[in-house]
């Protein structure tokens, strides 16, 4: 039987570090190539007043830290004891100041020792989702030139054409296993945010390593810098970016293709992660690379498999069998990348269910924009939405551009879902119209970001809605006390429940593509996850506490499509014949094994 026994070492990444164990048999080490106050400044290796004395004389760090050794342990008590005392000492203030002051004191830590930062994040992951990832990273992207103290990842931009395959070995990291790029077009539901958009690659990224156990040491954050169109940016003298209009067409593309090449040029098997591109771009990059290179949309892609599942949790939680997906109304309010990604996986689902009948399942669902119902009587029809565009005469009593409030009255929708990126826009009489929904618990999936963009909040879509509703939002908000001991449970319908197994996954099985059936199956894996007596309780997705567990076994589930699909050519020492013959359990563990987890390595120096 394969042994997963075997992987116990494998936080230890390199081949090199193998190598060192038989030489110096220090058990765990980790190789440094610097020494000193060079060690002291980077984050990587940095452990403060927790270097032993053994290490510091061993390092050259004698003398240059103060003579008493903390121990890990203390020093997260202290960090989480500086937390508290900042929680205490901002009540009261504004939202934006508690919350940028919350993400100044973890920026400080993680630009200072990252092995305590990924602890007190995995640890407290709940607390800190919000401030590292959305709403707050929101707020950070807007301020980003402002806070600006230390770069993060890389910065391409269109005045480096002809540059990126040197530069590209810049980067100090050996190997990369997994970038998150953005052009900063579409940051959350806030716009064109220019270069100050890399705080969105630096938050996935740090999902990546709480969520999926990406070692620290091999992410990449990544900014291509194009311009922006953003005119308040533009006059900003403070602002970082290029100051220049975005590149637009074959000027766009050649800049994404160079970096492309680039990074596959370096690290053939980096994952690359597309994420908040103006949806034109989106789903160009992603037609135009998707069979070379191993990548995916997040917006367009990861975004639909999580609100897939939850669209298939609603179906269970009206006690009807799954089968019943195909008898729900789903109107879909946005129609940009990530509205039409989960259109067109929500239609791939019904009409396999519906016996391969597309036709049947594009019946039930219904396209909004910013302009109305999507109709075929659209002028200038985005081809994009046009599959998803009704023909005239199956919406009776509805006409091309009818308004919103006016296709719910008419429809009495299963489902509302929101992909508009404009808050509020599920206003009272939208949510009171929703009351009249032909489901006995209609779902209310108000899924932009950050929290201001939401198109409606949790408290006001129980108040209006009625009790009944599933409610599912894309930033983070409290459960609603509905009194008498109720509560009406908020699901956060994020694709942070897919992506980091995706990366994972795919990083595991070795595969060079990331195909839809790898994607169906982190869907299908996020869907079945919940007990009926959760799902019946209005809880569709799992805590956000067990989030390492529900990645495990996304990852697993994608290895194993992987596997089926003969793409998977296995990672460092476990090969394809290995995973081939490894059970669902097996696979779980072994993805589980293979997730970096922080602790203080003994570090050795070498040259
Ligand atoms: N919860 C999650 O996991 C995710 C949430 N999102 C959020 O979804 C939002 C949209 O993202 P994208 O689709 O990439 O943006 P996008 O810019 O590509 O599309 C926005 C769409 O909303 C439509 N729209 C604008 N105003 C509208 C209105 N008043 N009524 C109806 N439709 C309106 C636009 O016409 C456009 O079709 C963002 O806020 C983003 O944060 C995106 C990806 C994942
Ligand atoms: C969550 C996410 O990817 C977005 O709002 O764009
Ligand atoms: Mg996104």
């Amino acid at each position: 039987m394969w042994r997963v026994a075997r992987f116990a070492a494998s936080n230890v990444r390199s081949s090199s570090q193998r190598r060192f164990f038989s030489a110096a048999a220090i058990p765990g080490a980790c190789i440094v190539h610097k020494r000193g106050a060079d060690i002291l400044h980077d984050p990587w290796f940095n452990k403060d007043t927790g270097f032993p004395l053994t290490e510091r004389d061993r390092l050259g760090l004698r003398g240059l830290l103060p003579p008493r050794v903390i121990s890990f342990e203390q020093q997260y008590d202290r960090f989480m004891e500086s937390y508290r005392s900042l929680q205490k000492n901002t009540q009261g203030q504004p939202y934006s100041v508690v919350s940028l002051a919350k993400w100044r004191i973890l920026n400080r830590l993680h630009d200072r020792n990252e092995t305590l930062y990924y602890r007190v994040l995995i640890d407290n992951i709940k607390d800190f989702a919000p401030i590292i990832y959305t709403p707050t990273v929101g707020l950070v992207c807007q301020n980003y030139s402002g806070l600006f103290r230390r770069p993060r990842g890389m910065y391409f931009s269109a005045k480096d054409k002809g540059e990126m395959m040197s530069m590209i070995y810049n980067w100090p990291g050996q190997q990369v296993d997994m970038i998150v790029l953005t052009d900063g077009s579409r940051i959350l539901g806030l716009g064109d945010l220019g270069v100050q958009g890399i705080g969105i690659p630096i938050g996935k990224l740090d999902m990546y390593v709480a969520a999926a156990g990406i070692n620290p040491q091999r992410i990449l954050p990544v900014m291509l810098d194009v311009g922006t169109n953003n005119q308040k940016l533009l006059e900003d003298p403070l602002y970082l970016g290029l100051r220049q209009p975005r590149l637009e067409g074959e000027e766009y593309l050649s800049i994404v293709d160079e970096f492309m090449e680039a990074v596959h040029t370096r690290w053939p098997k980096a994952i690359v992660q597309f994420e908040d591109f103006q949806m034109k771009w989106a789903f160009e990059t992603l037609q135009r690379y998707r069979k070379r290179f191993c990548m995916f949309n997040d917006d367009v892609q990861g975004t639909a498999g999580v609100a897939l599942a939850g669209l298939l949790g609603t179906v269970r939680a009206q006690g009807r069998p799954l089968s019943d997906f195909v008898n729900q109304k789903i109107v879909v309010v946005g129609a940009g990348s990530a509205g039409l990604g989960v259109l067109t996986m929500a239609i791939q689902a019904l009409s396999r269910m519906s016996g391969n009948n597309e036709m049947a399942a594009k019946n039930q669902c219904y396209l909004l924009d910013k302009d109305g119902l999507i109709t075929k009587e659209r002028k200038n029809l985005d081809p994009a939405a046009a599959p998803f565009a009704k023909d005239i005469k199956d919406v009776e009593g509805l006409r091309e551009g009818a308004s919103l409030l006016e296709v719910v009255k008419k429809l009495k929708p299963h489902v509302l879902l929101g992909l508009s990126g404009v808050g509020g826009i599920f206003n009272e009489q939208v949510l009171k119209a929703m009351r009249e929904s032909d489901s006995p618990k209609p779902a209310i999936f108000s899924m932009s970001n950050p929290t201001m963009n939401a198109e409606c909040n949790a408290a006001d879509a129980f108040k209006h809605a009625g009790p009944n509703i599933v409610f599912a939002s894309g930033s983070p908000f409290e459960n609603v006390d509905l009194g008498n001991g109720k509560v009406g449970h908020v699901n956060q319908a994020n694709n942070m429940y897919l992506f980091p197994g995706i990366g994972l996954g795919t990083l595991l099985s070795g595969a060079h593509v990331i195909t839809d059936g790898m994607l169906q199956a982190a869907a299908e894996c996020l869907a079945s996850y919940m007990t009926d007596e959760e799902i019946q309780k209005g809880i569709l997705y799992p805590s956000i506490d067990s989030i390492r567990h529900i990645t495990a076994e996304v990852g697993a589930a994608v290895v194993q499509a992987a596997v089926e699909e003969d793409l998977a050519e296995g990672h460092g020492d476990v090969g394809p014949r290995e995973l081939k013959h490894m059970s669902k359990e097996e696979i779980v563990a072994y993805v589980m094994q293979s997730m970096w987890f922080p602790v203080y390595s003994p570090l050795v120096h070498e040259k």
